[in-house]
């Protein structure tokens, strides 16, 4: 029996998750939930999963969310705060944490989780564009136990040896990884449309139903370029040993090159419930929920190469990833700040590649050697980035 917690409950990825768990309860508990602003599916959660703690981000939410809880008959016990969200990350009856807290604020609990040597099924990729090598320190030095939850490395994970050796890629006789992306909903938008697209049009996934931030990301190709970084810090890769492929469909999940021609892929429908149960039963294979992929009904199965004018974000992470971890901290903080600006309507969509190149010019390209000075370097990226909404406004 496996006892865990989600972080970011509320969201695309933990609600995916409870929906995986509760298909199982002969194998998983939920130890605690957690949520930010969506007060009533977080009560919806926790009627369904029986979570022995609920945490609130927000202290002053916590009376009028008690009264909700009593009225439904919910005897969940609630914690609010940061420090809480620490702490059910760490508790020692918690085995495995769904790391699913959008952006930056998720670093911190996903690091508790880390330290702490627990399995950590990692969603959140910013934590390790943030903080790769820490991170990855980390989970070494305390013995966690790393599940990437991300599709497309999750895929590459599966299409890995079993004992594939970290950064190692001769020995494995691999010769290259090949990260798919859809290109999102705008791949064959004419040029002149961009400057009109609204906040909607840019969340409407061709493939794949998810939150509105990784969604824009999508759509401007940003979510391949942190994935890009992702992928070096999870597996030990260099730049060159990996291939970003258009893939409009989403079946192909991503794929690992061999030296003897070989391209081993993981394919599926675009549901993230296939990760997620991965991740909680690995290595074992339960049911999640998802059909396997019918081929009779497969239209189109196509490859092609991302087009740098149409996708600027893309080069600009992958630039940021050959300058180091100050520039990729910088880069997703501008992008953090630029797409919630976007999405409130102060600034175009293609401004949002502006803000990134920006900041990323302007970033020194100082060593960060530990966890406060990452959050600093972040916040630094984060005043200069608002500076240059604020102009574009
Ligand atoms: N959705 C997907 O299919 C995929 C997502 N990912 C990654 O997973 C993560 C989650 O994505 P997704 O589920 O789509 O995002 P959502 O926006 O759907 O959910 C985000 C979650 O984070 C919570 N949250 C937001 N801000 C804060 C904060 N400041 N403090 C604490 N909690 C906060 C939200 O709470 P509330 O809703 O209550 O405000 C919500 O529970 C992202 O890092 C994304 O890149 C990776 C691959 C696929
Ligand atoms: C489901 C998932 O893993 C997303 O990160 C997905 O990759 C988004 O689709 P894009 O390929 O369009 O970025
Ligand atoms: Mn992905």
């Amino acid at each position: 029996m496996r006892t865990i917690t989600v972080l970011g409950a509320t969201g695309s990825i933990g609600q995916n998750t409870i929906d995986v768990i509760c298909r199982h309860p002969d194998k998983f508990r939920v130890f605690a939930i957690t949520g930010h602003t969506n007060l009533n599916a977080l009560v919806q959660l926790a009627l369904q999963c029986s979570p022995r703690y609920i945490v609130l981000s927000d202290p002053q939410a916590y009376t009028a969310f008690a009264k909700i809880l009593k009225k439904e008959n919910c005897h969940s016990e609630i914690l609010v705060g940061a420090q809480a969200l620490d702490d059910v990350c760490c508790a020692p009856e918690v085995d495995t944490v769904m790391s699913a807290i959008v952006g930056a604020a998720g670093l911190l609990p996903t690091l508790a989780a880390v330290r702490t040597g627990k399995r950590v099924l990692l969603a959140n990729k910013e934590s390790l564009v943030m903080s790769g090598e820490l991170f990855m320190n980390a989970v070494r030095e305390h013995k966690a136990e790393l599940v990437p939850i991300d599709s497309e490395h999750n895929a590459i994970f599966q299409c890995l040896p079993h004992d594939f050796e970290y950064g190692n890629l001769e020995k494995s006789g691999i010769t290259k990884i090949l990260l798919t992306g859809s290109g999102g909903p705008f791949r064959t938008l004419a040029d002149e449309s961009f400057d009109s697209i609204t906040p909607d049009q840019a969340c409407d996934h061709p493939t794949w139903t998810m939150g509105r931030k990784i969604s824009v990301d999508s759509a401007t190709m940003m979510n391949k370029g942190l994935e890009f970084i992702e992928a070096k810090w999870l597996f030990g890769l260099h730049e060159d040993d990996i291939e970003v492929v258009l893939h409009p469909q989403s079946t192909i999940h991503s794929m690992v090159q061999y030296v003897d021609g070989s391209i081993i892929a993981q394919l599926g429908n675009p549901d993230m419930r296939t990760s997620i149960a991965y991740g909680l039963s690995f290595p074992d294979r339960i049911t999640s929920g998802v059909e396997a992929v019918d081929f009779s009904s497969l239209t189109d199965f196509s490859f092609s190469k991302p087009d740098q004018n149409r996708y600027p974000n893309l080069y600009l992470a992958i630039e940021a990833c050959k300058q180091g971890q100050a520039a990729t901290t910088a880069i997703n903080a501008a992008n953090e700040v630029a797409v919630d600006a976007f999405l409130k309507g102060q600034i175009k969509f293609t401004d949002i590649a502006k803000v990134n190149q920006h900041v990323l010019q302007k970033t020194d390209f100082i060593e960060l050697t530990c966890i406060v000075q990452v959050l600093e370097h972040d916040a630094e990226a984060r005043i200069l980035a608002q500076q240059i909404v604020r102009k574009l406004n």
